[in-house]
């Protein structure tokens, strides 16, 4: 079915059929701006919305009903809204919630959340279109719960790497379900998805949980991999599990949401509630993630160690390697907290070492006028210039899947140090500070714990009432109910074009490697060369029958194993390969 529109308005209007329609429509629109475009692009991107500029003049914007729970309010807001219970057991019978006589939550005016109260997801809008766009179902306890105390059996899992304040949301989903809704069967998961499968798990009690937000990592274990959803689903429902609470980053969140869909499949009754944890701040919608303050402070104690060794000595360069395989959030606001760090490298924003406006011209002018200089560093920042300046090497993956990352922090230790003794014939006195599993193994900060509580009490409100497939987060500082999937489309990156790296630019004065593009051709035709003048040599090795020459680590002057120089690591790979 196809629907013409020229304008917002007419989309709204479109938008009110969205329920009655079937799985796939597509609207056209010949008139639609570029800014009209972007504007639409922005509120409605997502797994459910799915905007095509099909031609010049041409937008093709489809929803998918088979995902999308869209309702549209009589003012105009569009909700995503999350799975219920109800969507497969709609004869449910509902209970008057028991916060209703809790004694320390009655003196609590408007305690009870509407089912109309809604989050806008964007809170800066055109005067002229407020109340259009996206909005997600507001956190927070309801008046009709669908499951009594003494009905549920809960368990909480944490998947994926460690993040301060896991302790912290166990600890306050137990207190919360217990002392709140007088939940007395909660039982943890050990060791991640795989822990499904085993025997064992943990009565969890306030009293089990009471101190545990003063610990580092997480009581339950965690690990990476081993997601077999019909195993997980069989596990849960042998167990008489009826809210699943799953604590993890965007990979635990697909889980969870796999785990969700098989349940409304084999038509369960059972909540599935998300809960993001990501150290890296790299999940979409929600503000921040929780333990990334904490992360961002911790990664200040290095910072100032690599600042004061630095400016100790002539030449002195601290080195700091932070966490952000994708997202180089930790990076960026350690840096802008610091006002120490000359320049702060970032997986979005691509940096180049030689030649006019690279990294060695601006650390000479550095040392030059400061005779000393700080690095930052996130650890997914230049992996294409290292893989390309090393050779191609094996996209290496964790057990979950993710990329395994060339080590820039090593890469740019010895790169540094080499260059300045050969070109400029002057040593640098640097210091590599790595501190990269400290900041995420410690206890959450106090803000942390706050957030974390009200994580908690957000995910056991839903699943009380019967909400599920959800994950929980602040959009705007107001907790919401948003659809996995939805934070599971995309990743959040730093926006380099956007005002708060141009402030670390403007705080660093460090160069914006607009030359990269070139660099980066320069350095290919360089290697595509060398690629060609070396296979004529190997042939040459190959008819003298030479011995074949194994790939190794070169050790830099103190003895310390360092990565292998990139031009020489390419032929000796390449003879290694061939034989
Ligand atoms: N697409 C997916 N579907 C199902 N499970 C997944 C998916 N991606 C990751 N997982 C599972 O989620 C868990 C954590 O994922 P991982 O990527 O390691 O960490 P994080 O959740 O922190 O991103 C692992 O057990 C992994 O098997
Ligand atoms: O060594 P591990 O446990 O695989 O963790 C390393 C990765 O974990 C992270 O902290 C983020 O992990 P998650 O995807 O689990 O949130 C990254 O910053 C880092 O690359
Ligand atoms: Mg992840």
């Amino acid at each position: 079915m196809g629907y013409n529109v020229s304008n917002k308005y007419d989309l709204k209007i479109f938008l009110y059929t969205l329920r009655a329609s079937p799985p796939m429509i597509s609207i056209r629109s010949h008139k639609l701006e570029e800014s009209m475009f972007i504007s639409f692009h922005n509120h409605y991107l997502s797994e459910n919305f799915r905007i095509k500029k099909t031609k010049k003049t041409e937008v093709q914007m489809s929803v998918n009903a088979e995902t999308a729970k869209i309702l549209t309010g009589s003012g105009g807001a569009v909700l995503e809204d999350v799975p219920h219970l109800t969507d497969w057991l709609p004869d449910l019978p509902t209970y008057a919630n028991p916060l209703k006589h809790h004694p320390a939550y009655s003196a609590v005016r408007q305690y009870f959340v509407e089912n109309t109260d809604v989050v806008a997801k964007d809170v800066v809008v055109n005067l002229n279109t407020a109340g259009d766009g996206i909005h997600f179902r507001r956190a927070g306890p309801r008046d009709k719960i669908y499951f009594r105390s003494e009905e549920v059996k809960a368990c909480i899992v944490t998947c994926g790497g460690l993040c301060p304040g896991l302790n912290t949301v166990i600890r306050e989903i137990v207190c919360g379900l217990w002392t709140q809704y007088d939940v007395r069967e909660i039982y943890g998961i050990h060791g991640g998805y795989r822990g499904f499968y085993s025997q064992n798990t943990t009565d969890l009690s306030p009293k089990v949980v009471n101190d545990i937000h003063k610990r580092g990592g997480t009581i339950l274990g965690t690990s990476r991999g081993g997601h077999d959803t019909s195993k997980i689903v069989d596990s849960i429902e042998d167990r008489g599990i009826n809210q699943v609470y799953i604590i993890g980053g965007d990979g635990t969140q697909r889980g969870a949401n796999v785990i969700h869909e098989e349940c409304k499949r084999r038509g369960l009754k059972v909540v599935v509630a998300g809960i993001p944890k990501t150290i890296d701040n790299d999940i979409e919608i929600i503000d921040k993630s929780f333990g990334f303050d904490t992360a961002v402070e911790e990664a200040q104690r290095a910072i100032n160690a690599a600042h004061v060794e630095a400016e100790s000595t002539h030449n002195g360069v601290g080195l700091v390697k932070l966490m952000g395989r994708y997202s180089g959030y930790i990076a960026m606001h350690a840096t802008l907290a610091s006002r120490d760090v000359d320049l702060c490298l970032i997986p979005e924003a691509p940096f180049y070492t030689d030649g006019p406006g690279g990294l060695y011209e601006f650390a000479k002018k550095r040392l030059c006028e400061n005779g000393h200089m700080v690095i930052v560093v996130a650890e997914g920042a230049g992996q294409e210039l290292i893989a390309e300046s090393m050779g191609s090497l094996d996209k290496l993956r964790d057990a979950s899947g993710n990329r395994l990352l060339l080590d820039v922090g090593l890469w740019l230790r010895q790169n540094l140090k080499e260059h300045f003794v050969k070109e400029f014939k002057e040593p640098l006195n640097l210091k590599y500070i790595d501190p990269t599993y400290m900041i995420r193994a410690i206890p959450s900060n106090a803000s942390d714990n706050v957030y974390c509580t009200l994580l908690a009490h957000s995910a056991i409100h839903g699943a009380m009432a019967g909400y599920c497939g959800f994950t929980v987060g602040p959009v705007n500082n107001r907790h919401c109910y948003i659809p996995i999937s939805r934070v599971t489309a995309t990743q959040r990156q730093v926006n380099i074009a956007d005002r708060m790296w141009a402030r670390l630019l403007s705080s660093t004065n460090q160069p914006n490697f607009q030359r990269y593009k070139k660099f980066m051709q320069q350095l290919r035709n360089q290697n595509a060369l060398k690629k060609s003048s070396k296979i004529e040599s190997c042939v040459d090795v190959a008819n003298s029958h030479s011995a074949p020459i194994s790939l190794s680590s070169s050790t830099d002057g103190s003895g310390n194993g360092s990565l292998a120089r990139a031009n020489e690591t390419i032929p000796q790979m390449e003879t290694h390969g061939r034989q």
